[in-house]
């Protein structure tokens, strides 16, 4: 199996993640439902995003902590579907790349995720984000 290596590796990758997710039971109607996401614009960004993370490319822009935050004022969200989110996009990497930037995406997914949890919870509604 190949490593995550290109441009069009990630967009593989974020493709398939967000099918998974569209159609998950536990946070796929957060998506669908709650924030009505516009696939369109959402897809391309998320290839911004992760070619940032894993490659140091500068094309990203945006504001995810705060995306997120005001995603959990509108829904809360909990710790639950940010382990499901975790889930998939592992299972999603692992399902077509293997080697050194398929785990450092794993790990990034992993230390953003927490941290994105750790801040909605502390600063966001305390008590709407217990499990
Ligand atoms: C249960 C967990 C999560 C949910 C329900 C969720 C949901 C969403 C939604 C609804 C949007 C807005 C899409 C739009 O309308 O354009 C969004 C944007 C985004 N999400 Fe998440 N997300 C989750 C976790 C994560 C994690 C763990 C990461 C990173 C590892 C992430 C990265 C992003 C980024 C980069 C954006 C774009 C932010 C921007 O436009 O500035 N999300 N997410």
């Amino acid at each position: 199996m190949k490593d995550l290596r290109s441009r069009e590796d990630i967009e593989l990758l974020v493709d398939s993640f967000y099918q998974k997710v569209q159609r998950d039971e536990l946070i796929g109607y957060i998506f669908t439902d709650v924030a009505k996401v516009n696939w369109d614009h959402h897809l391309p960004k998320m290839y911004d995003f992760w070619e940032a993370i894993l490659f140091g490319q500068k094309g990203f822009k945006g504001n995810p902590i705060e995306v997120h935050f005001k995603l959990n004022q509108k829904h809360p969200l909990l710790d639950s579907h940010f382990e499901r989110w975790k889930s998939i996009f592992y299972a999603t990497v692992d399902e077509y790349f293997s080697g050194e930037y398929a785990q450092l995406a794993k790990e990034k997914a992993q230390s953003i995720a927490d941290l994105m949890f750790f801040k909605i919870s502390t600063l966001g509604r305390p008590t709407q984000n217990k499990k």
